[in-house]
């Protein structure tokens, strides 16, 4: 038996080069390359590793830990979990801040390799800088706070732990019911430590993505479900675009007539044109989809993980008639809503049930393209909102007088809405771009009235919404389509809490587009607690003396080297959208948009925690409309 001296970074990184995977019968590299912030708990170690040998591994410099694991987040969601970046971090603040991303990844099933630097193993130095120093336990490190947001944790304190560790990595990342971060922290002495490795431990090693078959039982049971239903819904999720079931799924919809309605994670899979496709579901949701949703007697959920806000915080569906049939790799999210489920891949199990319904039509005849129609009005009224100085009634109504919105067009000399800027750029941009967003009421407007015309070309994170993601997350969806563009959608609140690797994708050349929608606030935040009976408190960016702020993000941006463009009227977004595609350089269009001129809710609720006792009789208010509410919920 051969064997290989070599530190345990260099072990790391050379069994990084080694890992394939096999999906469908084609074969690749599983790791892309790796980002780095090195710190002295891990410069020495990985680092040299890196500097010595990366083999194919794309080696990036991030800015900040959080906003590079982003990256790597959702070039792993681009590239549809079929490969991966490792993010590598020194010990305290650098691990310290993995942790967000971590849920980022973990919340959202997307595979990633964290490699946190850990404090020494011998503990001869201790308290080594940043050493948390507990009381308790030497045994107790920053790092464990990564634990609740990792799907796979583990230490190494021994070069040799390293080789399994690494190995229950890679089957948890490559398996589709599991996907989910795996974080290795790796003792900083250790990293450098050498041990004579076995050298089979480096040879090639491939991982199937295979998909799995769903069994007799399960194929029945769904095909008499859905015969026996008038109206079925298709929920389409994450995992359906994972399983990439588009054809399938129109298929399905067309010959049976059966309605699509989409997650967050599942929009994009099935192109926004495709007729019977009625977008968004739920707080989040077109009114079509929330319709058809309320009349299904049926709902067949198909790799989603049924968050509240695709439930409407279980208020989106007739839970007295309908029933759930849910496909999912996953048997955690399989079990939900006492669904009947079948635990497989979603497009193998789509193919195979489709011989069993030969001759099912459902009983929506007319009402699919009645829903459809109505909806495409209401966007086009969305998209063409005129402010007036007088009288004007936003979307989001009875928050702010006219004397404020006037105050707020005054400051950030703009007349425009948010929602007709966003669909202004849905209308102009290549349909081949893809686009990002996270956090804010950019989501729920994208859900809304994003119309993608071209499958995975939506890169929404709304299963932890962490602000931040927006920008961070245009390089890794650059990096998994160089030759397309990507626009970055965000609020100015998501932008001042990170924007870092807008300066990485510069450094690199790789362009990414940011289109930054400034209402000088927290909007979002600020309708919650409006709408709950609340005042507008600490949510709008204001002075000290109370004035709304005008902060220059173009110039902000020219300092970091990209092409900026300033935008108040839609002449001037289309002409700054245009100017940008003519750009190789990365380009942020700093668009300033009037509060409040977000999407609604479309029959849609939402459970929030409201205060049970107040001086305020409209929080009073707020608080006895949610006790009703939840008195129709399903309980569970
Ligand atoms: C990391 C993180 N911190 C806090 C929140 C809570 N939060 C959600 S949206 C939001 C404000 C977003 O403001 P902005 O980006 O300007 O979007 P807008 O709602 O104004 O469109 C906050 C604080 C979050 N989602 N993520
Ligand atoms: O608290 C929140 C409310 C949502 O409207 C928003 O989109 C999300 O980012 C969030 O964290
Ligand atoms: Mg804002």
């Amino acid at each position: 038996m051969g064997k290989i001296r070599l530190t345990t970074s260099q072990a790391l990184i050379k069994f990084l080069n080694q890992q394939y995977i096999n999906v469908d019968g084609e074969e690749f590299p599983f790791v892309e390359g790796v980002f780095n912030v090195f710190g002295h708990g891990n410069v020495l170690g990985i680092g040299q590793a890196l500097e010595q040998d990366a083999g194919h591994l794309k080696v990036i410099q991030g800015k900040n830990e959080q906003g590079m694991a982003h990256a790597a987040i959702a070039y792993s969601k681009q590239m549809l979990r079929q490969k991966i970046y490792a993010v590598t971090t020194s010990v305290g603040p650098g691990s310290a801040n993995l942790a967000a991303a971590a849920g980022t990844a973990l919340a959202n099933n997307i595979p990633v390799l964290l490699l946190p630097g850990d404090t020494f193993a011998t503990r001869q130095p201790d308290p080594v800088l940043q050493q948390v120093e507990h009381e308790y336990s030497l045994a107790v490190t920053t790092n464990d706070a990564l634990k609740p947001v990792s799907r796979y944790w583990d230490r190494i304190t021994r070069p040799e732990q390293l080789m399994s560790s690494l190995i229950r990595a890679f089957e948890v990342m490559t398996d589709p019911g599991k996907a989910g971060p795996a974080t290795i922290c790796i003792a900083q002495d250790v990293e450098g430590e050498a041990f004579d490795y076995d050298e089979r431990f480096f040879e090639k090693r491939v991982h199937y993505l295979d998909r799995k078959e769903p069994v007799k039982r399960e194929l029945e049971g769904a095909a008499k479900l859905i015969k026996d239903s008038k109206r079925p819904v298709i929920l389409v999720g994450g995992g359906a675009k994972y399983s990439q079931a588009r054809d399938i799924l129109v298929s399905l919809s067309e010959k049976h007539h059966i309605p699509l309605v989409e997650t967050q994670a599942g929009k994009a899979t099935v192109e926004s044109t495709f007729k019977n496709n009625l977008g968004g579901l739920g707080i989040t949701g077109t009114l079509a989809a929330n319709k058809a949703a309320r009349q299904a007697d049926l709902i067949i959920g198909i790799g989603t993980r049924y968050t509240d806000f695709a439930t409407s915080s279980k208020t989106a569906f007739n839970f007295d008639n309908a029933k759930f049939l849910n496909i999912n790799v996953s048997r955690l999210h399989a079990y939900k809503l006492d669904a009947f489920q079948v635990v497989a891949d979603a497009k193998v199990t789509l193919e195979q049930l489709a011989p069993l319904l030969e001759g099912y039509v459902s009983e929506f005849g007319s009402t699919i393209f009645e829903l459809k129609e109505e909806w495409t009005a209401e966007r086009e009224r969305l998209s063409n909102i005129q402010f007036k100085r007088e009288g004007f009634e936003p979307e989001v109504k009875n928050h702010f007088s006219q004397e404020i919105l006037n105050e707020y067009a005054d400051q950030l000399n703009t007349e425009l809405a948010q929602t007709t800027a966003l669909i202004t750029v849905n209308d102009v941009i290549a349909p081949d771009s893809t686009i990002i967003t996270a956090a804010g009421s950019l989501p729920g407007d994208v859900q809304r009235i994003w119309n993608p015309t071209v499958p995975n070309t939506y890169n929404v994170e709304y299963g932890y919404s962490c602000m931040g993601y927006e920008v961070s997350g245009a390089l890794g969806i650059k990096l998994a389509e160089p030759d397309k563009e990507v626009y970055s959608l965000v609020g100015d609140g998501s932008f001042l809490m990170l924007h870092s690797e807008l300066i990485t994708a510069i450094q690199y050349n790789y362009k990414i587009n940011v289109v930054l929608f400034d209402n000088s606030g927290f909007g979002c935040i600020n309708n919650l607690q409006m709408d709950h009976g609340g005042g507008s408190y600490f949510c709008e960016f204001r002075t000290h003396d109370n004035k709304i702020m005008n902060i220059d993000y173009a110039k902000v941006a020219e300092g970091y080297g990209a092409k900026t463009y300033k935008v108040h009227t839609v002449q001037e977004l289309k002409a700054a959208l245009e100017d940008a595609k003519k750009q190789s350089v990365s380009t942020l269009i700093d668009i300033k948009v009037l509060p409040k001129t977000m999407t609604d809710g479309y029959e849609s609720w939402w459970n929030v925690g409201v205060a049970e006792v107040s001086q305020k009789e409209s929080i009073q208010k707020a608080n006895d409309s949610r006790k009703k509410m939840l008195q129709t919920a399903k309980q569970y």
